[in-house]
């Protein structure tokens, strides 16, 4: 059985605005599926409603067997647990008067119980748990220790991002949904920031669900690819069916527009 089940996903804003009609999907578990869409495709709704941010107009969403049900405030939260989100703006991601530590922290300090796997810290005082948990992520992520007192508005696009990716993964999620986390940086920071999802998906057998109008990303990440067109389902394809003939020609025409640009 798949680890998450989206079945046909629909989502109407304001009565009139279909941004996604009935997508149905599958990931596994440890799977990287891309989604590529132009702008306005339905990607970041999709994001927002696997992520459970926001709600579908219709559809289900399971994850590990089981449903998400909005109506119960206890699943939702299991759930939000499970599934983490990076998003495109570092910036405005972060809380601009929260040192790095605190901003990591944050989503572990909803959930108190847990002692992740990550860091040898249960015999610790509150205190050091945390310095102790904070000072890994940053190890993971690649940052320094230092970097644990600063703002976001001490760090580049590339620090900030990775300041997020550590936050996202604190709760180490079986899912983290990606929405353009590469758009605002600069190429070989956005490399550096594939290569760091790569290496996080293979240690902590994550499955991730990466957002992009770049075709290039999304080839270098993801083992399958999904098309949104207009909020439609329109191409999917496993990663090495690429080039094939048989793309959908707007799945084509988004390789064409990358390979000018
Ligand atoms: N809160 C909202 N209220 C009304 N319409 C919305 C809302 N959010 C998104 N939409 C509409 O839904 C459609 C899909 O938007 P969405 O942001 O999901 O696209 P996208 O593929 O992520 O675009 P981009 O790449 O530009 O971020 C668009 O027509 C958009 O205007």
């Amino acid at each position: 059985m798949s680890y998450v089940e989206i079945g046909n996903i629909s989502k109407t804003y304001n009565k009139n605005v279909h941004a996604l009609k009935e997508i149905s999907f599958t990931i596994q578990e440890g799977e990287s599926i891309g989604i590529l869409g132009e702008s306005g495709s339905g990607k970041s709704t999709l994001a927002k409603i696997i992520s459970g941010i926001e709600p579908a107009t219709s559809g289900t969403i399971t994850l590990a067997s089981e449903s998400l049900n909005r109506k119960k405030r206890k699943l939702i939260s299991s759930y939000r647990k499970k599934v983490q989100m990076i998003f495109q703006d570092a910036t405005s991601a972060l809380n601009p008067r929260l040192r790095v530590e605190q901003s990591i922290m944050e989503p572990l300090s909803n959930y108190p119980d847990i002692i992740p796997s990550y860091s040898d810290v249960s015999s610790f005082s509150k205190k050091r748990r945390e310095q102790q948990i904070v000072r890994d992520l940053l190890k993971m992520v690649g940052l320094k220790e230092e970097m644990a007192l600063m703002y976001p508005d001490q760090l580049s696009g590339g620090q900030k991002q990775r300041v997020g990716i550590a936050r996202a993964i604190s709760l180490e999620p079986s899912l983290l949904v990606c929405d353009e986390p590469t758009a605002s940086l600069d190429v070989t920071v956005q490399k550096q920031i594939l290569d760091l999802l790569k290496a996080l998906q293979n240690q902590h057998n994550m499955s991730i669900l990466f957002i992009s109008h770049d075709v290039r990303a999304l080839y270098y990440l993801c083992s399958r690819m999904i098309v949104l067109k207009n909020g439609e389902m329109v191409d999917t394809f496993k990663r090495d069916e690429l080039y094939d003939e048989a793309r959908h020609p707007y799945t084509k025409s988004l390789i064409q527009a990358a390979r000018v640009s």
